[in-house]
């Protein structure tokens, strides 16, 4: 930092999940504070397979607020990344560092400018919520930077201002967002529902379908469907209520059969909005409609679920089987569908890959050999390289703090992102 060498830069780090929405969210009553129009439940997923981790540090050298995402330097000037920063410098307080010998009160944060490193260890804007992993973790680790008061309420109510989706990622396990009734969106925020020990039998495996960004966002889509699809009124105010009741009583009960059929009618019916909303809005593809065909198949043949699928908002297939025996049958199925592309398994299976021994496949020659499923009609369709990869995990658990420095993104000598 040369001739303006300060005297210190303060840093926290920390990592939190993605999650995936069982019941989905998809429209907004109002847009600029992101209040939605039914309630919704995700499954959080494992960190250590899908996760993003942000760095956040504070100096009086820094003359602006800066933001590198992936080691690429981002604007901040969206309102979503102001209302999350305004939102949280509002709740900061006094800051006693007596290692470091820092101290700052409450009413200094107002002056102080921010440095932002975040990384994500899937890709961006893909479908895989990115955006509710990004935008959690940073609420989340603004308010360890700033010693915010913790109250996940409130942090899951400032994270849905960056992104309506982000306020499950705040909880580990099972999570409901409550759309909540005040206009001010003071009662818009995510409970857990139960924390991700309960239900740790669930395997989940996405099949990344193309990793390329999509054509239309969440949030312009949901817009266009608000506006014009008049079957998103009778989801919201008729379907989703009830649903969401079962849903809630599925997870507690940890009935599979139940929750199956609610993931997968759920998933259907959001795509069926999409496909309502003018111009329609296409983001499954042939791959996502075979998985979807293959699953369906699977489960009917054995007469109760084995496996469910959901779908975001772009091709990717997210597979939630009810335990690892299942897991291993579904990825034989699948492997046999849409071998890969190269002649690499390893590389073809992220996260969890021991799901690929249990499941005996060691080689390619493993997957050659594997006999065409029972329930399947056309033994010989194959559709090589039509997925990209496979990532195994499992619910997984909320935001935490990484306190080893080694995982900072920012170089503390410079205060700028590690690597650019
Ligand atoms: N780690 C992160 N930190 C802060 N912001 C992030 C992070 N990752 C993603 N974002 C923000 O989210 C945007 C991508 O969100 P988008 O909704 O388009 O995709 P997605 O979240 O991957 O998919 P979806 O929400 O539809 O499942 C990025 O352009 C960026 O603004
Ligand atoms: C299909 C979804 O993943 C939609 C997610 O939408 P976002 O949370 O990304 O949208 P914004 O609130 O506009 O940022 C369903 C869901 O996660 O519930």
């Amino acid at each position: 930092m040369g001739a303006t060498e300060p005297q210190w830069v303060l840093m926290a780090t920390g990592r939190s999940p993605t999650n995936i929405a069982v019941i989905k969210y998809w429209g907004k009553r109002d847009e600029a504070l992101i209040l939605p129009v039914n309630d919704s439940i995700s499954v959080t997923l494992d960190p250590d397979h899908l996760s993003a981790t942000t760095t956040v540090a504070a100096s009086p050298a820094f003359p602006s607020d800066r933001m590198w995402l992936n080691g690429k330097e981002i604007s901040l000037s969206g309102g979503r990344f102001q209302s999350c920063l305004r939102e949280i410098r509002k709740r900061a307080r006094d800051v006693d560092n007596e290692k470091k010998g820092i101290k700052i009160k409450k009413e200094d944060w107002e002056k102080l400018h921010v440095h932002i490193a975040s990384y994500n260890n899937f890709p961006t804007a893909a479908g895989l919520a990115s955006s509710a992993a990004g935008l959690a973790c940073l609420v989340f680790t603004l308010g360890k930077l700033m010693n915010v008061n913790e109250d996940y309420g409130e942090l899951s109510s400032i994270a849905r201002q960056g992104s309506g989706s982000a306020c499950r990622s705040i909880y580990g396990g099972f999570v409901k967002w409550c759309m909540g009734k005040n206009d001010d969106g003071s009662d818009s925020m995510a409970v857990q529902l139960v924390n991700e020990s309960h239900w740790d039998d669930l395997v989940i495996i996405i099949a990344v379908v193309s990793s390329k960004q999509k054509e239309t966002s969440s949030t312009g889509g949901m817009r266009d469907t608000v506006e014009t699809s008049p079957l998103l009124q009778y989801r919201a105010q008729t379907v989703v209520p009830s649903r969401i009741l079962k849903m809630e009583d599925a997870i507690k009960n940890r009935d599979f059969e139940s929750f199956a059929r609610l993931t997968c009618a759920d998933s259907n019916q959001f795509h069926a909005v999409c496909l309502d909303t003018s111009p329609p809005i296409f983001y499954m593809n042939d791959t996502s409609h075979r998985i979807i065909s293959l699953v369906e198949k699977w489960n009917h043949s054995e007469g109760t679920p084995q496996v469910a699928y959901t779908f975001d908002a772009g091709p990717n297939a997210v597979l939630i089987a009810r335990n690892r025996k299942t897991a291993t049958l579904l990825l034989q199925r699948l492997l046999y569908t849409f071998p890969p592309q190269e002649n690499d398994l390893d590389s073809y299976m992220l996260g969890d890959k021991s799901i690929l021994s249990d499941a005996g496949l060691q080689s390619i020659a493993d997957v050659e050999a594997l006999p065409a499923p029972p329930e399947m009609k056309a033994p010989n369709q194959k559709f090589k390289g039509d997925v990209s990869y496979f990532i195994c995990s499992r619910p997984g658990a909320g935001p935490k703090v990484l306190t080893d420095e080694g995982h900072a993104l920012i170089d503390s000598a410079t205060g700028l992102a590690k690597g650019v």
